[in-house]
């Protein structure tokens, strides 16, 4: 038994718990990242399928946004960071100079804890990245921008109020709103990091509601303390422990039968 895990663990368990055989948006391998001496990620190898939710969870400090911040790259602006490994999107290298940043950017969208509309109106926010991309047709933004505000399910809240200031909306709308304008880049993958805790309940819900209905489209990425909503919105989930991945699975698998028993810990809240 211990022969064979070891072997599965040598040849990469993650890789091999994709049973479905999903495509792979991103494929992480031997991911190591440092700040200075502090050892953040360590040998991290974990696939993200697509149109599939991917949870992260782990107690603070485990390297959860250490990992979400490195597969669009945003993690090499810490100062004194060193990274080691691979990372390919769609089949692409991105560490290093190996694809450039705007391009990954384009395609990967991020939304933070704490919801961060730019101080522009709610059409604005919207329309600013298709913008950035070159679209300058009024039609054609008109489309993106109702679009994207009626797949963040917030067209019908803002319709008659699109040129107001989006800091008028609550904090759950503006997170609704931070999502359409990731989604108005019509991106491929959407990174969460702890997206719902500064929301209250009703507005949580919302946003989770929204996650079930855009991951037809588009992959996620969610880094998050609530079991709950890990069990309620994620096919998969991956437990970070120390820096390291302690194992990744179907979610519902993760739930019911983890295989570490600091994962079982985990989940049932003995520590973290
Ligand atoms: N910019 C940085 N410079 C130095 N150390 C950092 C930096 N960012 C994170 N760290 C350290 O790296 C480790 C992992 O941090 P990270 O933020 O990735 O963990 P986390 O699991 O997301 O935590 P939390 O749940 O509290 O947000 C921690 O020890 C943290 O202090």
């Amino acid at each position: 038994m211990t022969l064979i895990k070891d072997r599965k663990e040598k040849i990469g368990l993650h890789v091999m718990k994709n049973e479905n055989w999903k495509k792979p948006v991103y494929e992480t391998n031997g991911l190591n990242v440092w700040y200075g001496t502090s050892h953040a990620l360590k040998n991290i190898d974990l696939t993200i399928n697509e149109k599939e939710v991917t949870a992260i969870i782990g107690p603070s400090g485990c390297g959860k946004s250490t990992y979400l911040k490195t597969l669009n790259r945003m993690v090499e602006t810490a100062r004194d960071v060193h990274i080691s490994g691979n990372v390919t999107f769609m089949g692409n290298a991105i560490l290093g100079k190996a694809m450039p940043v705007e391009l990954l950017r384009s395609k990967v969208g991020m939304v933070f804890q704490k919801p961060n509309p730019f101080p522009k109106s709610i059409y604005e926010n919207v329309a600013f990245g298709p913008r950035i991309h070159g679209i300058r047709n009024k039609v054609m933004l008109d489309v993106i921008v109702e679009d994207s505000l009626r797949k963040a399910a917030l067209w019908d809240e803002v319709k008659d109020r699109l040129h107001k200031s989006a800091y008028g909306l609550s904090g759950g709308q503006q997170q609704r709103l931070c999502i359409a304008r990731c989604l108005a880049i019509d991106p491929e993958v959407i990174l969460m990091d702890e997206p719902t805790s500064a929301l209250d309940p009703v507005s949580t819900h919302k946003v989770e509601e929204l996650i079930a209905t855009i991951k037809n489209d588009v992959t996620i990425a969610i880094v998050t303390h609530n079991m709950q909503q890990a069990s309620r919105i994620s096919d998969r989930t991956a437990f970070f422990l120390n820096g390291e991945i302690v194992e990744c699975d179907r979610t519902s698998t993760l739930f019911s039968t983890p295989e570490d028993s600091r994962t079982n810990d985990y989940i049932n809240g003995r520590f973290g």
